[in-house]
C-alpha cells in the first residue's frame, strides 16, 4: 500500500512577492529617497532584485552598489539620512498601489474553512506589513503576523517559522510555508517545515525554480486546491 501523500496542517506565507505585488511602490519610496539627495532614479528591475530582507538591507544594498560605480556620492549620500528618508517615503506609499495577488484572499479563506490554520511571515518591518495585509483586506484571513520586528531573529532564522508553528499550534513538520524566495526555502528548511513555493515573485531577480522548492505552485489558488484536494483524501479514506 502507497504512503498517504504527506499533508500540512498549518500554512503560512510570506508577504512581499508571495501574498502582495509591492515591488511597484517599493521602488517609487526608493526613487523618491534617492531624488531628495539628488542621485539618478534607478530601474525597477534593479530594486526589484533587492528586495527580501527588509527595507534597511535594501537601502543599503543599494547604497553599497551605488557607491561601488561611483565613490563620490559618499559625500551626499549618508546611510542614517537616506534610511530616514526612505522610512518617510514609504510610509506615505505603503499600501497605496500595492495589489494581492490573484488568489490571495480565497486561498487563505479555504485553508481556514478547511480548518487549516494561516499566517503570514515577513521580513518587513510590523507597521508595514500591518498596513499592507489591512489594505489588501488579507489581514481577516490571517490568524497570525509574524514581521521582521516581531521576533530576536527574522528569516531565515530556525526560530522564526519554528514559532509560527508553535503559535499556530501545530508542530514545525506539520507546516508548509509558501514564499517567493530563497530566503523563504532556507527558512522553511531550518525550521524542519515543508518548503513550498509561488513563481510570481521576486527571488533576487531569479526564478525560484534554482532555489529547488520541495513543491512550486503555478499560483497561490493551487495551493489551497493542493491541500483541500489532500484533506478530501484524507477525510474520505
Ligand atoms: O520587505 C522585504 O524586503 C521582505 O519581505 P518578505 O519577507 O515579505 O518578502
Ligand atoms: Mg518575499
Amino acid at each position: 500500500m502507497s504512503q498517504p501523500e504527506w499533508m500540512p496542517d498549518a500554512v503560512t506565507f510570506d508577504l512581499d512577492g508571495t501574498l502582495v505585488d509591492t515591488a511597484g511602490e517599493i521602488a517609487a519610496a526608493v526613487n523618491a529617497t534617492l531624488a531628495e539627495f539628488d542621485v539618478e532614479a534607478r530601474p525597477q528591475a534593479e530594486i526589484t532584485a533587492l528586495i527580501g530582507d527588509g527595507l534597511r538591507a535594501l537601502m543599503l544594498r543599494l547604497m553599497a552598489q551605488l557607491l561601488l560605480a561611483r565613490p563620490s556620492l559618499a559625500e551626499r549620500l549618508q546611510p542614517d539620512a537616506a534610511l530616514a528618508s526612505l522610512e518617510r517615503h514609504y510610509a506615505l506609499r505603503v499600501g497605496a498601489s500595492a495589489r494581492a495577488y490573484p488568489g490571495a484572499a480565497s486561498t487563505l479563506q479555504a485553508l481556514r474553512a478547511a480548518g487549516v490554520p494561516t499566517g503570514c511571515v515577513t521580513n518587513k518591518d510590523g507597521r508595514h506589513a500591518r498596513m499592507l495585509l489591512e489594505a489588501t483586506g488579507l489581514i481577516e484571513h490571517l490568524d497570525l503576523v509574524i514581521a521582521g520586528d516581531t521576533l530576536p531573529q527574522r528569516k531565515p532564522h530556525p526560530s522564526v517559522l519554528r514559532s509560527a508553528a508553535a503559535r499556530l499550534g501545530v508542530a514545525p513538520h506539520r507546516l508548509a510555508h509558501v514564499g517567493d524566495s530563497r530566503t523563504d526555502l532556507q527558512a522553511a528548511r531550518n525550521a524542519g517545515a515543508a518548503d513550498w513555493a509561488v513563481p510570481h515573485g521576486y527571488n533576487g531577480g531569479e526564478p525560484i525554480e534554482a532555489a529547488a522548492p520541495g513543491r512550486l505552485f503555478d499560483d497561490l489558488g493551487a495551493v489551497a486546491a493542493h491541500v483541500l484536494a489532500l484533506r478530501g483524501h484524507r477525510l474520505a479514506a
